[in-house]
């Protein structure tokens, strides 16, 4: 009964972040279109908005991991720690992942013409974080078939990785050191 309610929740969780998904590309869409003289700030607003949800993902997929690891399993909670698991990677973070590179590199490529010390930087510490994303994926299908061996201790510490990353990704973007 309890897991009932939970995955209903997390459809209708999953409705609403598709709903918001067609109507983020449409309005990508009829940027594109219209071509407004400041579109360089739009596809920056988009670009944001979509590094947010992504990284919204990154924190709390490796918080679930940590209590999934001390889940039994077979128990209700586990069986709805995958659910939450896989709804989480596959409805927000795999989109927000494709349209934070699509957008990021539009603006890489319609100012910056892909010159810059602090952009190179940035894009080598994005594929790192990118490594995280495939990895974390990696898991929740291990998870969903309770295979992981790893303790919630071990998830606390790769929870800290995309953390670090993305300080350092937000730091070269904006001070633009070098
Ligand atoms: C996927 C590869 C990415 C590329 C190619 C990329 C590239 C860019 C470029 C060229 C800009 C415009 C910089 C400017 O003109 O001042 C930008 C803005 C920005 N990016 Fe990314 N980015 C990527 C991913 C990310 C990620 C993962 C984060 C955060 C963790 C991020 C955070 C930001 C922020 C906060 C801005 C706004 C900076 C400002 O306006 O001062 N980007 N990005």
């Amino acid at each position: 009964m309890e897991k009932q309610t939970d995955t209903s929740a997390s459809s209708y969780a999953g409705k609403r972040a598709h709903l918001a998904m067609v109507f983020f590309v449409l309005l990508a869409a009829g940027l594109f279109v219209w071509r407004p003289d400041n579109l360089y700030l739009w596809i920056k607003a988009l670009h944001i908005v979509a590094v947010i949800s992504w990284m919204a993902g990154l924190f709390y997929l490796p918080r679930l991991f940590i209590y999934h690891a001390d889940a039994e399993p077979g128990s209700v909670q586990s069986e709805t720690f995958k659910v939450m698991e896989h709804r989480l990677l596959r409805i927000i973070m795999n989109p927000a992942m494709m349209l934070t590179w699509i957008f990021g590199l539009y603006l890489a490529w319609s100012v910056h013409g892909f010159q810059g010390g602090w952009l190179h930087a940035k894009i080598g510490l994005v594929v790192a974080l990118t490594a995280v994303h495939i990895f974390f994926g990696r898991a929740v299908r291990v998870f969903a078939r309770d295979g992981n061996r790893h303790s919630a201790r071990y998830w606390r510490f790769m929870n800290e990785a995309p953390t670090l990353l993305m300080i350092v990704i937000v730091i070269l973007v904006v001070v633009k050191p070098f």
